[in-house]
């Protein structure tokens, strides 16, 4: 874990200070045990005119859970869809900077996109499976990435992923019946599913739960819980109890600067700034 005085290196806060640095390099404690899944340096974005994301530098760790917080409209869901460039399918956007996963730039000219959505999955506010049976829903991505030819390689690999979301007891005995019949709740743990299927490095969730019940949150922070042994996950919530129940680290927003990048219990029992500390408080947002 980052202790305080690296957590202070990061966001550039003086002890007891509460104006923070946004813009500031995050560095990665030298004595954490934790290697790097993406880097991003100087992330500038716009939307025409309107600059959404400000300078932003942060640092994620593999195998972890990490949330981006903050007030609406400071940029959340724009900076996580820049993590698998997919910024790219809306019109006048312009991104400077630098978003590196595993050394290489994944804006660079000739990086296949689609070969970046496999390795950075993506799982929506709003559940949203295929049209199809829920077998087909988890198979079809392998099979058009050719992870899987034969038959009983696909039939094992969609109960893995089924099983991996916690999912398979409730379908087990219904694969042909349309993803669609299913629950908000199982849908939703269908979408992880078919994310989980491609064997992707890192799991973007866009508020994952805010459509869900209480128990299906609960039973999909659980699974977020299981999952980052397997995958890095990075993840917007606007539910503070839920960044500090589900999170390693939390990177706090607002107008579009990362204010505050921390430990998910420093950030949430001494946050460094007061902007923090504000939002964390409810004074705002
Ligand atoms: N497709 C878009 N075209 C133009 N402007 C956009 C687009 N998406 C977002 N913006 C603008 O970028 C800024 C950041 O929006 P973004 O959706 O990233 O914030 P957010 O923190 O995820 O908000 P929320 O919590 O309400 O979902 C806002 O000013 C928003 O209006």
């Amino acid at each position: 874990m980052i202790n305080e005085q690296i957590a202070r290196a990061e966001t550039g806060a003086p002890k007891q200070a509460h104006d923070s640095s946004p813009g500031q390099p995050v560095r990665v404690n030298e004595d954490a045990n934790h290697d790097l899944s993406i880097r991003v340096r100087d992330l500038n974005l716009w939307y025409g005119k309107n600059q959404a994301l400000k300078n932003v530098n942060i640092d994620i760790f593999q195998k972890n859970v990490t949330a981006l917080i903050g007030p609406s409209g400071c940029g959340k869901s724009t900076f996580l869809r820049c993590l698998n460039r997919m910024n790219d399918l809306i019109k006048n956007v312009r991104i400077e900077g630098l978003v590196e996963m595993d050394g290489r730039d994944v804006n660079e000219a000739k990086m296949d996109e689609i070969a970046l959505r496999r390795r950075v999955g993506m799982v929506f506010q709003k559940p949203n499976p295929f049209p199809k049976s829920i077998y087909e829903n988890i198979a079809y991505a392998p099979r058009m990435h050719d992870l899987v030819s034969r038959k009983s390689d696909q039939d094992e690999l969609v109960e893995q992923a089924l099983r991996d979301a916690g999912l398979w007891n409730e379908v087990k005995d219904k694969l042909a019946e349309p993803g669609t019949s299913l629950s908000g709740g199982q849908q939703q743990r269908l979408c992880i599913a078919r994310a989980i299927a491609v064997k992707p490095d890192v799991i973007l969730m866009d508020e994952p739960t805010s459509a869900l019940d209480p128990i299906s949150t609960a039973t999909i922070e659980d699974l977020m819980d299981k999952l980052k042994q397997q995958f890095t996950i990075v993840t917007v919530t606007h539910n503070m109890q839920q960044a500090a129940r589900v999170a390693d680290y939390t990177a706090f927003f607002h107008l579009g600067e990362l204010i505050e990048y921390n430990d998910t219990r420093m950030m949430f029992s001494n946050p460094h700034t007061k902007k923090a500390e504000d939002y964390i408080t409810g004074r705002y947002g």
